[in-house]
């Protein structure tokens, strides 16, 4: 199921034959992409695009066809079918030269434990081509990216799990690519490297770097990504903003306000603030359908403080795992 509202718009992505109508600027453009091992289709009909500066979800259970997909951007296996064009350029596994648009940083870890971090980096470096002081330079700028600056001098066998997949981003950003492509890269890490790795795909995103990351965890394509689609036996069931995929549930979010006044003048006070839907006196409470109702909150609030003295305010919001169950019949997570 894909919005075809959505698959109007560059910077965009479908399953199926529809082509994505991508625009000059994208970073990456990928069109009708299938791929096959044996009888399995596990890439069937993939297209999207991603823009400079945009951080794209695909997000999806284990099996769904996520690292198929981003191995064949990265030019690392060929597709059966369809193209795949990065920087204006097509990649294909024979391809050299657009490899160095794209920094892929796999599930795997690719490092040295007994090397130092700075070493490992000034390693990769050296691989990449950087040399003197603009290696000295580059290194320093991804170990602060990634949040390990005071701990470049210790070897990589005395991090944890979540510092050495903060040093694999690193490396992965060593080249300056335009591209960067995450798999999955906070599974099995504690919660401060988790969170640094969030925040730098952030400030990345700032910077105008285009980023495709795969993750099953909800709350992370939420947080970071521009747009999501949706993967699950190989296709994308959908794709799109947040508020996107969360209007094909067709149901909107609740801003319930509790407190002491005149209930009705406040609910008649909320329903005329830009954004609502509704608002009603349901249970001692004002209950409000807003379509994004963090937007709308500051009017909501004032409106209705005009008649209440609030005690409580509370915002429920249907996520994307309720859209995966409602476009899969299955939970996001197995
Ligand atoms: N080299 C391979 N040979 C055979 N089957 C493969 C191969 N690589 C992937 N598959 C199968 O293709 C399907 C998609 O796998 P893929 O790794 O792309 O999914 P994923 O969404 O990245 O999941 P995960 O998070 O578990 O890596 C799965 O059924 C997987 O078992």
């Amino acid at each position: 199921m894909v919005d075809d509202r959505v698959r109007e718009e560059p910077g965009t992505a479908t399953s199926g034959p529809a082509a994505a109508t991508p625009s000059k600027q994208d970073v990456l453009v990928v069109t009708s992409v299938e791929r096959r091992f044996g009888d399995l289709k596990a890439v069937d009909g993939v297209s999207l695009s991603i823009r400079p500066g945009e951080t794209f979800g695909l997000l999806g259970p284990n099996g769904a066809g996520k690292t198929t997909t981003i191995t064949m951007i990265a030019g690392l296996l060929a597709p059966d079918r369809g193209t795949i064009e990065v920087a204006g350029e097509r990649m294909l596994p024979s391809a050299v030269a657009v490899k160095r648009h794209i920094g892929l940083v796999p599930q795997d870890l690719a490092l040295y434990p007994d090397l130092k971090g700075r070493e490992n980096l000034r390693y990769f470096a050296r691989l990449q081509g950087l040399r003197g002081a603009d290696l000295k330079h580059r290194v320093d700028e991804v170990l602060e990216v990634v949040g390990l600056a005071d701990r470049a001098k210790d070897p990589v066998k005395e991090y944890s799990g979540g510092m050495k997949r903060r040093l694999n981003i690193a490396v992965g950003l060593l080249h300056r690519p335009s591209l960067l492509i995450l798999d999955e890269p906070t599974v099995g890490v504690d919660p401060q490297s988790r969170n640094a790795i969030l925040e730098s795909v952030e400030a990345l995103a700032g910077e105008g770097m285009a980023v495709l990351y795969t993750t099953h965890y909800m709350e992370e394509a939420e947080r970071l990504c521009d747009r999501i689609a949706i993967i699950d036996t190989g296709r994308i069931q959908a794709a799109g903003t947040r508020s996107e995929l969360i209007r094909i549930l067709g149901s909107s979010d609740q801003v319930r306000l509790s407190g002491t006044g005149d209930l009705r003048a406040a609910s008649s006070a909320v329903a005329q603030v830009r954004g609502v839907e509704r608002a009603d006196v349901t249970d001692g409470e004002v209950l409000v359908t807003a379509a994004d109702a963090p937007a709308a909150l500051a009017a909501i609030v004032t409106a209705a403080s005009a008649h209440l003295e609030l005690a409580d305010v509370e915002i429920t919001r249907p996520d994307l795992e309720q859209v995966f169950l409602h476009l899969t019949g299955k939970a996001l997570r197995d």
